[in-house]
């Protein structure tokens, strides 16, 4: 068996991380094979909360688990993590919109950046997890300035789990038939759900996603706009955020990036624009990605028309305009 590598997951007291923790232990994440040392930080009124996570960990009597430790303390919670899940921050309630938590939540993750630079690997994965992700992570990334800046991603995979069920139950197949549907931009409203490059296995033939379902119009606007409002349609339903979802996402996002993309198939993350499609560079936009070696690669060639380029340009502006406000806030 390898050496144990050391993980950190923040917010480990929240709703998210009582799923995320145990899907991460039992090796759903770095293998059946890798051994674990997880370290937990939550904030210091949280810390009763906390060992009763860490008790149940140890009851769930979990093999690759060597050792868990709960903190408030960032130097501790960083030291040398391969891996960090930056889940912690508030969560929206009903009727607010995910950018505004901005004021709230951006300072956490300057100090978490702050201390990804100081005590963490410099080769760590981290996956900003916590709303508005996709500005939380540029800021982040911004304050560790010695690890790369393509080390630094947001989720957008549950937007993209979302939008494959709704694909593949509008087809009556099951999921893993249909692929290749991309989440471009924002983890909000004005995200853009594309099936247009979306593929689906029928009896091991390859067709596309808009040849089987022949509706442009379901595809364009109620597919596009079920996956954009359906965090906010949870939160109406559960009076709380996807939580079980958000966790599943977080591990198919850092399996992917840990262990590599399947041949031919892309996977949406929220990664530091290089300009590709036009999108304005020094965002952390969710582009089609690939992976290989524990490297991401933008999809590149893919058509964009006219519909497409316009909802781009929508949810680049989105974030153009969150990233001027979170420098406003961090320097007020
Ligand atoms: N990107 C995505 O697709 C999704 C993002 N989210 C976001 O994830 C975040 C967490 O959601 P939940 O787990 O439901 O919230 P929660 O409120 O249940 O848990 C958040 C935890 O973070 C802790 N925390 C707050 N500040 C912290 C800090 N500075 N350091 C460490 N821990 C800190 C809190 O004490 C709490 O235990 C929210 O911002 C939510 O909006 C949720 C679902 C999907
Ligand atoms: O919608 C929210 O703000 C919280 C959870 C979330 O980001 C989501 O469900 O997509």
């Amino acid at each position: 068996m390898p050496e144990p590598i050391r993980v950190v997951v923040t917010g480990a007291a929240g709703q998210i991380s009582y799923s995320l923790l145990y899907m991460i232990a039992k090796g759903d994440v770095f293998g059946y094979e890798q051994p674990l040392i997880l370290h937990l930080l939550d904030i210091p009124p949280m810390m009763d909360v906390l060992q009763g996570v860490v008790m149940e960990l140890a009851d769930c009597a979990i093999p690759l688990l060597r050792e868990v430790i709960p903190t408030a303390d960032p130097a501790v919670a960083f030291k040398d993590v391969s891996a960090a899940f930056l889940v912690g921050a508030m969560p929206r309630k009903q009727g607010m919109e995910r950018k505004d938590l901005l004021s709230a939540n951006v300072k956490i993750f300057k100090v978490q950046g702050e201390a990804l630079d100081k005590y963490a690997k410099k080769d760590v994965k981290v996956l900003v997890v916590g709303n508005p992700a996709n500005t939380n992570a540029l800021i982040c990334s911004k304050y560790a300035p010695s690890i790369p800046k393509e080390n630094f991603t947001a989720m957008t995979r549950l937007d993209q789990n979302r939008a494959q069920a709704q694909v593949s139950a509008k087809i009556g197949v099951p999921v893993e038939q249909v692929s290749n549907v991309i989440i471009w931009g924002n983890h909000s409203s004005t995200q853009f759900p594309d099936a247009s490059h979306a593929v689906v296995n029928l009896s091991g033939k390859q067709l596309t996603v808009a040849e089987v379902i022949k509706d442009d119009s379901w595809l364009r606007d109620t597919f596009v706009q079920i996956v954009q409002k359906r965090g906010a349609a949870v939160i109406a339903a559960r009076k709380m955020s996807s939580a079980l979802s958000a966790a599943k996402a977080a591990t198919d996002h850092m399996r992917d990036w840990f262990q590599g993309t399947v041949y031919g198939k892309y996977v949406s993350m929220g990664v530091v624009s290089d300009g590709s499609y036009g999108v304005p560079k020094d965002l952390v936009f969710s582009f089609p990605v690939t992976i290989k070696n524990g490297q991401w690669s933008i999809v590149q060639g893919l058509t964009i028309d006219d519909f497409a380029k316009q909802k781009l340009a929508i949810t680049g502006k989105e974030l153009e305009e969150e990233k001027e406000e979170a420098v406003a806030i961090i320097q007020a």
